[in-house]
C-alpha cells in the first residue's frame, strides 16, 4: 500500500497535508499520534471507508476495524463469527483459543463486557481473509494478558499467513515491542522509521509532549 500526499477534511476544517508513507508488506506497523491528530482519519482514509486528495494505492484485500463498533440487535457471538469467518479452521481455531471465546460463542454480543465486546471484534477482523489488516486503537478496552495474546497472535500471523497489520496505538513501550515498523503522525504530517530510531525516550518525550 502506497500514498503520497494525502490531504484529509472534514467540510472545510484541514486534517492533515503533505501525508506521504507506505505500508510495509508482511510487517506490524503501529502508528502513533496525539488525541485528534488524525489516526482514525488516516486508517480510514487507506481502507477507502473516507476520500481524501492525493494519490493512494491499497491491495483489494484491506479490512479496516474502526475504533468504535456497533451492533443494532441481538446476534449471539457465534452467529456474528460465522459471518466473518473466511479463513481455514486452523486459523479459526487458533484465532478463538488465543481470544478465549470459547464461553462467548454462545452469548448475546449485546451482553457482553465492553472488554469481551473487543475480543468479538478483533476476532470479526482477524477471520477474515484479508492480506491488510488496520486495526483502530484495538487495545482499548483489553486487559493486560488480552492485549499480549492479541499482539502476539498478530506477530504469528505476520510470519506463518504472511498478514500485514496497521495498529493505532498511545503505548509507545508496545508499539516498540511488538512494531517492526513505526508511524508518527502529527501537524509535520507522518514521519516512519523502526522503533529504536523513532522511540527513544527523548523522542516520546518531545512527541507527546511529556515532563
Ligand atoms: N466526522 C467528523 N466530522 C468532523 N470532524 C471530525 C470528524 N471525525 C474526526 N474529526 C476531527 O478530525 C480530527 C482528527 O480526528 P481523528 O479521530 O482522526 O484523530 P485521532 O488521531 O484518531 O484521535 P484519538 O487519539 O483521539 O482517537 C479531530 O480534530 C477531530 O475532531
Amino acid at each position: 500500500m502506497k500514498f503520497k500526499n494525502l490531504q484529509a477534511n472534514y467540510r472545510e476544517r484541514v486534517v492533515f497535508t503533505g501525508v506521504t508513507g507506505q505500508l510495509e508488506p508482511h510487517q506490524i506497523t503501529m502508528l502513533l499520534g496525539q488525541n485528534g491528530a488524525g489516526k482514525s482519519t488516516l486508517m480510514t482514509i487507506l481502507g477507502r471507508l473516507k476520500k481524501a486528495q492525493g494519490q493512494l494505492e491499497c491491495p483489494e484485500s484491506t479490512l479496516y476495524l474502526p475504533q468504535k463498533n456497533q451492533l443494532f440487535d441481538y446476534l449471539k457471538v457465534n452467529d456474528l463469527l460465522q459471518l466473518a469467518t473466511t479463513v481455514t479452521s486452523a486459523t479459526v481455531n487458533r484465532i478463538e483459543q488465543t481470544l478465549e471465546l470459547a464461553d462467548l460463542l454462545p452469548r448475546d454480543f449485546l451482553h457482553l463486557s465492553s472488554g469481551q465486546q473487543q475480543r468479538v471484534w478483533l476476532a470479526y477482523a482477524l477471520l477474515q481473509d484479508k492480506d491488510v489488516i488496520l486495526l483502530d486503537e484495538p487495545l482499548t478496552f483489553l486487559d493486560l494478558k488480552y492485549q499480549q495474546r492479541l499482539l502476539k497472535l498478530l506477530v504469528e500471523l505476520k510470519q506463518e499467513e504472511q498478514r500485514t497489520f496497521l495498529l493505532s496505538i498511545h503505548d509507545p513501550q508496545l508499539a516498540r515491542e511488538y512494531g517492526d515498523v513505526i508511524w508518527l503522525l502529527d501537524q509535520k504530517g507522518l514521519t516512519t522509521g523502526q522503533p529504536e530510531q523513532l522511540l527513544t525516550e527523548q523522542k516520546v518525550k518531545e512527541f507527546f509532549e511529556l515532563q
